[in-house]
């Protein structure tokens, strides 16, 4: 097969796009479609010289962005197209070639991620336009997960929902937990022991992970499950939504909307769901800003010590996502809560190790657990997922 794929991750308003090389020191064309469906549409990416381009799409919906796209690929034709699928359900523990079979079990789980799955649906129809005779897989958020033992997979809830309607723990960011974790085992002395990942992006979500396998994890049925996020709640008390119906006759989507599009970063600092935003008002005093920043920063640490407890050991503990990699702050505060697990973090690494900078940014001296920084590549490891399905379907 020829070896580059083009990477397809698709959201409800923007696509991001990557077109991977097997050679890791070719260059990598990547950018990424916002504000599909508005007036002010944009497409903005690099060129093969490393050139920064933005280029206006008006009115543009998925399928014209997926066109530009293609535009901007210099005439590079992929072997493969490989997608980011968010929810898999249990049908998937692995890639898997696309077919009608495979949309199907994405349209039936499409309820329990309604941000994700349908736009991905959305990206894979698009692409089979452009690309009808390219092999196109499928690559699940979920299926990293699917090694959760059944004491942290299941609810307690009876057992029926479970068996009949598959209501369960099935967790998300699979291909980011996965990346990091064992690009941890290869850059550490310690190796694949015990480590606690933070994916902190728009979507957070923590893994603890042993021996390259995830053993838990915060999000669960959808990914509204867990820490705090851009503009998700995360955990609430169950009985919220009766309690919302009951005393605000609200309907269930309009609950649905408050907990997945306004709450979160958004919700608690009442300006904004970016993080930068939220550190630069935190300082300012604003008192919302500093208060999303608190229950952020205080609710992973909850969660990450919560986690702890799948592992026999801990070695160590990854940041990464768009959060994790670029705030020292929100690395700082959390280690700071954790004062029980003896990380000794040094303080000019850590200021130093932002912007797509990978690194240990704990004190070399010490014997507690160590504390990495590991920028995310799901693009690249989507990439490698596919071209494996595709190699091993010929
Ligand atoms: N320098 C920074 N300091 C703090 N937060 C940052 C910084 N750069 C980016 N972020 C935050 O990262 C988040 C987006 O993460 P990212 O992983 O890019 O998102 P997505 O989940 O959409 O891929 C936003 O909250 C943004 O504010
Ligand atoms: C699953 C999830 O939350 O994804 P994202 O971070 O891309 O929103
Ligand atoms: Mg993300």
């Amino acid at each position: 097969m020829n070896t580059s794929v083009l990477v397809i991750n698709c959201g409800s308003s923007s696509i991001k796009y990557a077109l991977i090389d097997s050679d890791p020191n070719a260059s990598r064309l990547a950018g990424l479609a916002e504000r599909l469906g508005s007036s002010e549409a944009c497409l903005k990416g690099n060129t093969s010289s490393g050139k920064r381009f933005t280029q206006t799409l008006p009115n543009a919906d998925h399928a014209e962005a997926l066109k530009a796209i293609l535009e901007r690929l210099e005439g590079r034709v992929p072997g493969a197209v490989g997608h980011r699928i968010v929810h898999g359900g249990e049908h998937f523990t692995q890639a898997a070639m696309i077919d009608d079979h495979v949309i199907d079990a994405i349209e039936a789980t499409a309820a329990l991620a309604p941000l994700h799955n349908p736009a991905n649906l959305a990206g894979i129809a698009a692409t089979q336009d452009v690309f009808p005779d390219l092999p196109q897989v499928a690559v699940f958020d979920t299926a990293f997960h699917q090694t959760l033992p059944p004491r942290a997979y299941r609810y307690a809830l009876p057992e029926a929902l479970y068996t009949e309607y598959g209501i369960r723990r099935y967790g998300f960011h699979g291909t980011s937990h996965a990346y990091v974790s064992q690009r941890a085992a290869t850059l550490s002395n310690r190796g694949a022991g015990g480590w606690l990942t933070a994916h902190l992006g728009n979507g957070c979500s923590t893994s603890a992970i042993w021996n390259n396998q995830s053993l838990d994890t915060s999000m669960g049925l959808t990914p509204l499950e867990g820490l705090v996020m851009g503009t998700r709640s995360g955990d609430v008390d169950p009985g919220l939504h009766a309690h919302l119906h009951r005393q605000l006759n609200w309907s269930l989507d309009e609950i649905d909307n408050v907990l997945n599009k306004q709450s979160g970063l958004l919700g608690l600092s009442g300006l904004t769901n970016d993080m930068r935003e939220v550190e630069d008002q935190a300082l300012a005093g604003h008192k919302g800003a500093k208060l999303a920043l608190e229950v952020f920063c205080y609710r992973i640490a909850k969660s990450l010590a919560a986690l702890s407890c799948a592992l026999p050991q801990l070695d160590g503990i990854i940041f990464t996502g768009g959060i994790g990699e670029n705030s020292p702050t929100v690395r700082r505060n959390v280690l700071a809560l954790l004062p029980h697990f003896r990380f000794s973090v040094d303080d000019v690494a850590n200021e130093a190790t932002i912007r797509g900078k990978e690194g240990k940014v704990d004190n070399a001296d010490h014997h507690g657990p160590e504390v990495w920084v590991i920028p995310t590549d799901e693009e690249g490891r989507i990439a490698m997922e596919t071209r494996h399905c595709v190699e091993t379907s010929e």
